[in-house]
């Protein structure tokens, strides 16, 4: 596990990584950190030329030619790699290209989601390696190249989301909540942490308590953004949780749906050019939601709360929460303000999502398709 993390940290610099597997191996570099420099490094490293990976949604989003939806893996013009690359994945532009992929295999498919766990933009130039390369054994020896076996990229997701420690607690007295409890959890791997906010006295709760899940959103949740609800519902949540006689707010690590605040602001970027939200994920490389809800079932089950009153208008939350053995007895709606900066987002969120957000969204919409 110590080493995928660092296997993210170094696609985050941008240095290169190396994916081992039986086949044979390779040297991933992100996109986003792509230049000549680092391109021309790997290839010191390396006994194949470059290529490109992509998601199936970038591959949809971009109308390649992709029958059965698999992420792609693409030739580079050999006399501007970096250029083809670049042109081909970043969110600066989303070319009409018949330039043929294939589909990518497991390994690459894996070093895909090394990306998106990185928060990355989910694209990577793959060099591929020999069995006995002198130099790369040397480099990945002496710890200048980090190489990671790919079937512990799996594993150690499965194992990180199992095991969210309790770190610290405090309380917290709230404007909405004055008897409030701060409880951090840091995921196995050192990386994510998530707050469980306890509110009132648990000896005390309604037998079924109320649950806000609530995925941080640092433009909505603190500067009060307007494109989205977040912020109202977080001090909504809060106050009705309080009002109820107490329950729980978990705040998760999952900015923007799962695709990091950097990705979130490059789509709000393509929603400025007239993406809707979902479209503007998916051109980036991402699906509608990446969001997992594994750790914060394990969180539930680590404060002994097996059964909720779910608040929320997300049918994906609640069917998620019960495939992770919570048991939702209810839900509760709770619902924004619609203003002239979130009504678009509201209304992708009702009709693509499904989400369950009222008469204001449903009138909202009705005036945008007239
Ligand atoms: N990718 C992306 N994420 C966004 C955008 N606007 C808001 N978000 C994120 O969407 C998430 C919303 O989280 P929640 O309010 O917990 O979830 P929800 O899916 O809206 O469901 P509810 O429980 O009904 O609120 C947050 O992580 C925000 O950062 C956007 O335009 N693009
Ligand atoms: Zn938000």
């Amino acid at each position: 596990m110590q080493r995928i993390r660092r296997a993210l940290i170094d696609l985050r610099r941008g240095e290169p990584v190396h994916l081992a597997h039986p086949e044979g191996g390779m040297l991933i570099l992100a996109l986003e950190n792509l230049s000549e420099a680092l391109l021309a490094r790997a290839r010191t490293l390396a006994t194949d030329d470059p290529y490109l990976l992509i998601t199936r949604h970038r591959a949809h989003a971009v109308g390649l030619e992709n029958d059965d939806d698999h992420d792609l893996a693409m030739a580079l013009d050999a006399d501007e790699p970096v250029e083809t690359a670049i042109r081909l994945a970043s969110d600066r532009a989303a070319p009409r290209t018949e330039r043929p992929g294939r589909a990518a295999d497991p390994a690459e498919q894996q070093a895909l989601h090394l990306a998106r766990q990185a928060t990355l933009l989910p694209a990577l130039v793959a060099l591929g390696t020999g069995r006995d390369d002198t130099r790369l054994d040397d480099e990945i020896r002496c710890g200048e190249i980090l190489s990671v076996d790919i079937a512990d990229i799996r594993t150690a997701c499965i194992e990180n989301a199992r095991q969210p420690e309790r770190i610290s607690e405090a309380r917290v007295p709230l404007a909405e909540a004055e008897q409030s409890r701060f409880i951090l959890y840091r995921e196995a791997d050192g990386l994510l942490e998530h707050v469980a906010l306890i509110v009132g006295e648990p000896d005390h709760w309604p037998e079924t308590p109320a649950l806000r899940m609530h995925s941080a959103c640092l433009t909505g949740d603190l500067f009060g953004s307007l494109r989205c609800d977040c912020g109202e519902q977080l001090r909504s949540a809060v106050g009705t949780i309080a009002a109820e006689g107490g329950g729980v707010l978990l705040y998760l690590a999952q900015e923007g749906r799962g695709i990091g605040l950097a990705n979130k602001l490059r789509a709000y970027g393509l929603q400025d050019t007239g993406l809707d939200t979902v479209d503007a994920d998916r051109l980036l490389g991402f699906g509608a939601d990446e969001r997992r809800y594994e750790v914060a079932a394990a969180m539930l089950n680590d404060l002994d709360i097996h059964r909720v009153r779910l608040m929320t208008n997300n049918p994906a939350k609640i069917a998620a929460l019960e495939r992770h053995g919570i048991e939702i007895a209810g839900r509760e709606a709770l619902h924004g303000a619609v203003n002239r900066h979130n009504e678009r987002y509201l209304t992708t969120k009702a009709e693509r999502a499904g989400h369950w957000l009222g008469e204001a969204i449903t009138n909202a919409a009705r005036r945008q398709s007239r």
